[in-house]
């Protein structure tokens, strides 16, 4: 199992990542031009099957064991008024994905994943961040240790959601800590927030980067300052999946901001990662666009639980399988291009 000893074990980890397998990506780029089709006429699921093989180290990429996470947390600065819902629904939702009536179970369960809950401390929500930092260092480094926990060495693909009611504070927060720019830039609705409670928002973001941003030298310190307790364990999580190598499907705006402080120092740390969909949030693809992430599906949802990254799984599936079992021109007696 993986887990970071402290900030610095954090640290050094993601200042020497594993890259994925150049011989097996070239082997699937060469399969590629052999199967029954124009060059590139598959589009971008000719490049999801080269990147799995790359990141399975297999020409034949696999997919039997798809694993779905979704974190779950609450969030000190939610007492502010910053969503349109009260906080008790983080654990009430909880509850819900363990009676299997959410959106991520069906839609884990239609894209054949394995879906794994992990609530962190939902009855101790995180310090307030326009006032203080969100965690101390041992509940930062607790948060990440849940995430890379969850990561099992035979996982092919990793698909990253999240719960918590007022999280959208800190994603953007975090997103202008890493990337610049000012508060209202990464403020959007949320959950549906009405235009008082956007303003509240925007002004815990500007008094939170008032506060932190000095203070914000590592990506350890933005996550403990800024984040919050799922939001450290998607990127615990996806960390331990980019040492074991293992292929990451990001669901919306907070997964992706869960990555933001480590992508903005290490911009190779987003090679392992597929961004599923763009989501509703206004800033989500101004964050993708900070990533140098393009999303596979855009289908206006900004629901985050995974359910973005889980509909993207058959589309890798898809990809995986015409890479497979398509024919090859020669299989297929087929004439090449002239
Ligand atoms: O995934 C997204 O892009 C997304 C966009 C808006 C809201 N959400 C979900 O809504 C919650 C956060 O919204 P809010 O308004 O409470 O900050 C949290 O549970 C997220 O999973 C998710
Ligand atoms: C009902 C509800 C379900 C969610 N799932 C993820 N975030 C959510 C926020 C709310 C409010």
């Amino acid at each position: 199992m993986i887990a970071f000893a402290d900030r610095s074990a954090f640290l050094h980890a993601i200042s020497n990542m594993p890259i994925a397998s150049d011989a097996a990506a070239r082997a699937a780029r060469e399969r590629q031009a052999e199967l029954t089709k124009p060059a590139g006429s598959l589009g971008r699921l000719e490049e999801i099957a080269v990147f799995m093989a790359g990141w399975q180290d297999d020409p034949r990429p696999k997919l039997d064991r798809v694993c779905a996470t979704v974190f779950a947390g609450n969030h000190g600065v939610a007492a502010r008024g910053v969503s349109a819902f009260p906080a008790e629904v983080t654990a009430q939702m909880v509850d819900n994905f363990r009676s299997g009536g959410a959106a991520i179970n069906v839609l884990s369960q239609a894209a054949g994943a394995k879906l794994t809950i992990v609530p962190l401390d939902l009855d101790r929500p995180t310090g307030d961040i326009a006032s203080e930092a969100a965690m101390s260092e041992a509940e930062c480094l607790d948060a990440l240790n849940a995430g890379a926990a969850v990561v099992s060495s035979d996982t092919q693909l990793l698909v990253v959601g999240e719960m918590g009611i007022g999280s959208t504070t800190p994603a953007a927060a975090l997103c202008a800590a890493a990337f610049g720019g000012d508060a209202a830039q990464w403020c959007g609705q949320g959950t549906g927030v009405d235009g008082a409670g956007l303003a509240r928002k925007i002004d815990a973001v500007d008094q939170a980067l008032a506060l932190h941003r000095p203070h914000c030298s590592d990506p350890f310190e933005m996550l403990r300052r800024l984040g919050g307790r799922e939001i450290a364990a998607m990127a615990g999580a996806m960390l331990a999946a980019r040492l074991r190598r293992i292929p990451v499907l990001l669901d919306g705006f907070i997964t992706c901001a869960a990555i933001a402080p480590i992508a903005a120092q290490h911009p190779q740390f987003t090679w392992h990662c597929l961004a599923a969909h763009c989501s509703a949030e206004a800033a989500h693809q101004l964050l993708l666009d900070c990533l140098g992430l393009e999303p596979l599906l855009r289908l206006d949802m900004r629901l985050g639980e995974g359910s973005g990254a889980a509909l993207a799984v058959p589309l890798v599936r898809a990809a995986l399988a015409t890479h497979d079992r398509m024919a090859t021109f020669a299989q297929a007696a087929v004439a090449r291009a002239g």
